[in-house]
């Protein structure tokens, strides 16, 4: 699904990613984890076909990142972190808009029906976004970055500022999906939601600095940590200080 080789992201002389390489397959999802700033929303916005690499190579969904931008932005759902939905439209009318944008084949009212049962948005249809809450905006956005059922999907600290009952549902949908065979690509600052990934990278300053199930990484990191029962909380801060002594050099 994903494939990336040795790829990096330079903005004039700065380096905001730093030969990255990965691989996600089918049916994952995949945590990316990192300080503010780390690089993950350039990481993000390159496999989405939104920014060009400046080195390196990757293929997502089978697509070239470089030759085939425009499909694979076709192809993929992106949830940024500030949804574009437009507050000023209904729910019903954000649905139908991306719908039209992504060139849903089914008819779009069957599909935006469908999607307001299935996000148990039928009794706000009619609302503008700008009225509803936090929580169910960020439903009526996820419901837009699928709206055309894309194989993978890319959330950009999709919960922040969500309460815990509606991360727990949110994460419930991820489940299913993965489970039908979604593949998904989550950054995430809540250690609970990085331990729900079946892998998880740890960025720090650009570069990838460890990846793993959160069981390999425990392996790797909790002697280190001198506590065989640390925190995922602990080992990633642990390899982040590790990281600024050595400059991100790789700490593996
Ligand atoms: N278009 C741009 N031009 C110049 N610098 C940029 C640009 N986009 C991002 N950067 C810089 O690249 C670095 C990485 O930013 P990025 O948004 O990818 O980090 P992040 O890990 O997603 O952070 P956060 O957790 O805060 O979202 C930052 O120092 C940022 O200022």
């Amino acid at each position: 699904m994903i494939e990336l080789q040795g790829v990096t992201k330079r903005f004039g002389s700065f380096a905001a990613v730093r030969q990255v390489s990965l691989h996600v397959s089918r049916g994952e999802i995949f945590g990316l984890l990192g300080a503010n700033g780390a690089g993950k929303t350039t990481l993000i916005r390159m496999m989405c076909g939104i920014l060009k690499p400046t080195e390196g190579t990757g293929t997502i969904l089978g697509w070239d990142m470089i030759r085939d931008q425009q499909t694979i932005k076709e192809n993929i759902g992106y949830m940024s972190q500030k949804f574009s939905l437009y507050p000023d439209l209904t729910v019903e009318e954000n649905l139908r808009f991306y719908a039209h944008v992504y060139g849903v084949r089914q008819p779009v009212a069957e599909r935006v029906e469908s999607l307001l049962r299935e996000f148990e948005l039928t009794g706000v249809r009619k609302t503008r976004v700008s009225e509803l809450s936090g929580g169910v905006r960020q439903r009526v956005a996820f419901a837009s970055a699928i709206v055309h059922e894309p194989p993978l999907l890319f959330l950009d600290e999709p919960t922040s500022g969500v309460d815990p009952l509606t991360r727990r549902a949110f994460w419930e949908m991820l489940y299913q999906m993965a489970d039908r065979g979604t593949t998904i690509v989550v950054t995430t600052h809540y250690m609970d939601e990085a331990e729900r990934c079946d892998r998880m990278a740890w960025m720090n300053r650009g570069r990838i600095v460890a990846e793993g199930s959160l069981a390999e990484l425990r392996r790797r990191f909790a002697p280190r940590v001198g506590n065989r029962k640390a925190t995922l909380e602990e080992m990633f801060v642990y390899a982040m200080e590790e990281g600024e002594d050595h400059d991100g050099q790789d700490v593996g």
